[in-house]
């Protein structure tokens, strides 16, 4: 698992290395990484237009060592300062003795093929300034590549809100740890790809505030079939979604939930006559949950309705003693009747998107990581909530950012493909909140797969999902695509 850690951890890991480490060895460290990245992504340094744009601290300081560093490989460097009094003194020097010069605004970052953000680091609080301001817009204009030292200035490193503008980078290169802010809600936007830089924080770094998944955290959790497993010991489980009218989401969260492996999958509900033609190896009742015959987990609620008929369905599977996620419609009943989780002892994981989480009493707003933590804690449950990067937290404070996905998922009916890959790792046996982070890593995974032959649909989920779990098992399969772990 990757540890994403808050600017007050990163701090405190900081403070015993600068204790006992000569002056500015840590800067130089952080400096050199972030030269190289610069370097590697300029191709070719010499005579290239570099522009530094320097706050009043440590962050500033980097970009000017940064800078010296190119403008000895030949770069044209120009720094400009946002309080000349108040510049990082030994690297404004350094930047001098180089042969680097201290400049003005937006017309040199116009004409510069790479943007180095030096303004805020982890340090910075609250929006920019209006000078600030104007710079990242200049730097969002121009054509030069844009990178940000250790976090984008006017985007907070601990939970990724951003109040009004901030630089917009294509790169970020990071120090000593993966900050938080860089990988969840808006700063995720603004930070582009992360390069993370060793500065030996290591040992100092205490457990992290929220981990990501690899895919080998996510194939760690997937259970394979052993050979005296039957269909009965590898999980069934059970799927209450879509309806009569609409036998959408019941078709794409059964066939999820078989494409991810449990031993066998019922449905119980109103679009039976549709799973039936989709899915023949489904076992299928139009009657109700009870009906259904034995499961180890029940997936709940999309497309389901919210008549008082799917009401009493969704209150029949609160009641009993397993596992279940919940989603779309069954979230909008729950709403209103929020004991019905409250009073269970078996795990619950709900799957709201934002509009969904506001119905629960409020919006997620800039920190989502703390949202979902709070609402997970409130009800004593799982909380996933979905996005661009996607959250995951338990009532404990664990919490999880999902790493993979791709804009294409954005479109109807994937959340039910979710929903029903969450139910099927529930019914393995797997703890809510690592089965939500697993499905959250695997429904990504299985987008990317998906788009990377055009505009996917939510089908195209499933028909992947076999392919995607090969993939994050280390298989190799020929045909299919890179990614980038
Ligand atoms: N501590 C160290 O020796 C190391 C620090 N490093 C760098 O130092 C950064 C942290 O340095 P600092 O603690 O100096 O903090 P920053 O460089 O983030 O900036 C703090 C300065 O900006 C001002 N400021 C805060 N918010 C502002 C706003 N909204 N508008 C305008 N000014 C604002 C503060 O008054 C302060 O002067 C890290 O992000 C990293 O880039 C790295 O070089 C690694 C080593
Ligand atoms: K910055």
């Amino acid at each position: 698992m990757i540890g994403l850690y808050t600017a007050e951890e990163v701090r405190a890991a900081e403070e015993p290395l600068l204790a006992t480490g000569p002056e500015g060895a840590l800067m130089q460290q952080a400096a050199t990484g972030l030269a190289t990245v610069c370097a590697r992504l300029l191709d070719d340094v010499y005579g290239r237009r570099v522009v530094l744009l320097v706050g009043t601290g440590n962050n500033g300081g980097d970009a000017l060592h940064a800078g010296a560093f190119l403008a000895r490989r030949g770069a044209r460097v120009t720094a400009v300062l946002l309080d000349p009094e108040r510049a990082h003194p030994a690297g404004l020097a350094a930047l001098r003795r180089a042969g680097g010069r201290v400049g003005t605004g937006a017309d040199a970052i116009a004409r510069a093929d790479l943007v180095l953000d030096g303004m805020l680091g982890i340090g910075g609080r609250g929006g920019l300034r209006p000078e600030a301001a104007e710079l990242a817009r200049a730097a969002a204009d121009g054509a030069g590549i844009t990178i940000a030292v250790d976090v984008p200035s006017g985007v907070d490193a601990s939970t990724g809100a951003v109040d009004g503008p901030a630089f917009p980078a294509m790169h970020t290169v990071t120090f000593g740890a993966v900050k938080l802010g860089l990988v969840v809600g808006e700063g995720r936007g603004y930070a582009g790809e992360v390069h993370l830089v060793d500065i030996g924080l290591g040992a100092h770094l205490p457990t992290p505030s929220a981990w990501r998944f690899t895919d080998a955290d996510a194939a760690a959790r997937l259970a394979l079939p052993a050979p005296d497993d039957d269909k009965y010991s590898q999980g069934v489980v059970g799927i209450v979604a879509g309806s009569a009218t609409y036998p959408g989401a019941g078709v794409l969260c059964t066939g999820a939930a078989l494409r991810t492996r449990p031993g066998l999958v019922r449905y119980a509900g109103t679009a039976a006559g549709g799973v039936r033609a989709a899915w023949p190896e489904a076992i299928v009742t139009e009657g109700r949950p009870g009906d259904a015959g034995r499961v180890q987990s029940w997936v709940v609620g999309p497309g389901m309705g919210t008549d008082d008929d799917a009401r009493s369905v969704l209150a029949e599977v609160l009641a009993t003693d397993l596992p279940v996620i919940v989603d779309a419609d069954g979230l909008t009943m729950l709403a209103e009747q929020q004991d019905l989780v409250r009073a269970r002892r078996a795990a619950t994981v709900l799957t709201p998107h934002d509009r969904e989480f506001a119905r629960f009493g409020t919006e997620p707003g800039g920190d989502r990581v703390a949202a979902a933590r709070d609402l997970a804690a409130d009800l004593g449950c799982v909380v996933l909530l979905k996005g661009d990067a996607t959250v995951v937290a338990d009532a404990d404070g664990t919490a999880f950012v999902n790493g993979t996905g791709t804009p294409w998922l954005a479109t109807a009916g994937t959340g039910d493909v979710l929903s029903g890959i969450t139910g099927a790792l529930l019914a393995t046996g797997l703890p809510g909140v690592e089965a939500a982070a697993a499905a959250a890593h695997l429904h990504g995974r299985a987008g990317q797969l998906a788009a990377e032959r055009g505009p996917l649909i939510a089908g195209d989920l499933v028909r992947r999902l076999p392919d995607a779990i090969q993939r994050v098992r280390g298989v190799p399969h020929s045909g299919l695509g890179h990614w980038e772990a």
